[in-house]
């Protein structure tokens, strides 16, 4: 691998590594590691409720791959959450087909099903006269695990939702905050280790910080479960922060782009999807963008220059360059050690046409 610290030209710091980003970044899914989940496909399915002559979902298709984190945005009434919870037939379809795993899911006991896929939902839905570690419990119940199976499974989901097993497992969920109870309906949805996931607004009841820490957790959380999950938000920015692909949806489900969020941030289908996007497009892409993933310059020479390590975005090196008005930046591999600098220019370089105004080669 070429020397970072020697390459005049410019350099991945950390060429050839296979990261979230190059899978976001790329058009072709790459597999995603490590995934326990399942495939899931959706074929001309439509809903038409009861008497209505307009389908609430039309002709909906996708192809979900195992691991992928599907996000669904649109607005109210468009269709989303009938779309999702076809999927575990907690709405039937009118026609069309969906298979899990090549399974047909219409085939399949309702009741069996959804013991196989976790459901989230934004009012969170714990029983409050259950503690929480019954709340977890009542799948593994279902399914007979032993006792001490399943205590030791709300152990080990608390403990993976960072609340402490000791202090909360025979609480109520009354004695929790709200970010804590969504953490818990979290915990139980995963309880049973289903392959898919459906989540509905899962964070859409909690403050800001909250939201934001909750899914940088279940971002951290995925990392490692790696389930297939659909989820569904009215947040654009969440579903950036979140998505492997985003599939942008307006009335009647219809998918009006399905593509990455770098590649929708990029290239907007149509001016429906341009107008989810809002203003801002370039930022958040930079967001997306880990240093080590950016062509950046050489270590500069000069000692005591702020740093930021490889791992955080070319959005934080901009704002810190702006911050400190520094004409550049360290960037610090994992052992602390400077390996690489970035500048403004890079960082337009970077975003090619799609520079912000008020960055160097922006258009006047
Ligand atoms: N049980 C029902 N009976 C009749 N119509 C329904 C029913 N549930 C949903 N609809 C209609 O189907 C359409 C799609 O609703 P859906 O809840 O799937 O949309 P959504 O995009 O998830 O909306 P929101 O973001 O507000 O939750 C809407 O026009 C809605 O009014």
């Amino acid at each position: 691998m070429t020397d970072p610290t020697t390459d005049t030209g410019g350099s991945r710091i950390l060429g050839g590594r296979a990261t979230e980003a190059t899978i976001r970044t790329t058009t072709t899914i790459t597999t995603v590691k490590n995934t326990s989940g399942a495939h899931i496909e959706l074929k001309n399915v439509n809903k038409v409720y009861g008497e209505q002559t307009v389908p609430a979902v039309e002709n909906f298709s996708m192809d979900v791959e195992p691991g992928e984190l599907i996000m669904f945005v649109g607005p109210s009434g468009c269709g989303k959450t009938t779309t999702m919870k076809m999927i575990n037939r907690i709405i039937e379809p009118t026609s069309g087909s969906i298979t899990v795993d090549g399974r047909d899911v219409l085939s399949l006991n309702p009741n069996e099903l959804r013991r196989h896929i976790g459901y989230v939902i934004q009012q969170i839905g714990l029983f409050p006269h259950m503690t929480i570690a019954e709340n977890i419990s009542v799948v593994p119940k279902l399914l007979g695990w032993s006792k001490e199976k399943t205590r030791n499974r709300v152990d080990e989901l608390l403990s993976v939702v960072q609340l402490d097993p000791k202090t909360f497992a025979d609480r109520y969920p009354k004695q929790l905050s709200g970010g804590q109870q969504q953490r818990v309906g979290v915990a139980r949805a995963l309880a049973a280790d289903p392959p898919v996931m459906l989540m509905d607004e899962p964070f859409g009841a909690t403050d800001p910080i909250t939201r934001e820490k909750l899914q940088v957790e279940f971002l951290r959380l995925q990392e490692s479960i790696g389930k297939t999950i659909i989820f569904v938000t009215h947040d654009f920015d969440e579903a950036v922060r979140l998505g492997d692909r985003i599939a942008v949806l307006s009335d009647r489900s219809k998918i009006e782009q399905f593509d990455t969020p770098a590649n929708i941030l990029r290239a907007p289908a149509n001016d429906y999807v341009a107008s989810f996007i809002g203003h801002g497009a370039a930022l958040k892409r930079l967001a997306l963008i880990p240093l080590y993933d950016a062509l950046l310059g050489r270590a500069p020479d000069a000692r005591g220059s702020a740093t930021l390590p490889e791992t955080d975005s070319l959005r934080d090196a901009l704002d810190l360059l702006v911050l400190t008005g520094l004409p550049a930046i360290g960037v610090t591999d994992a052992g602390g050690k400077v390996v690489a600098s970035v500048t403004v220019d890079q960082i337009s370089a970077e975003l090619g046409d799609d520079v912000p105004d008020g960055m160097p080669g922006a258009r006047s």
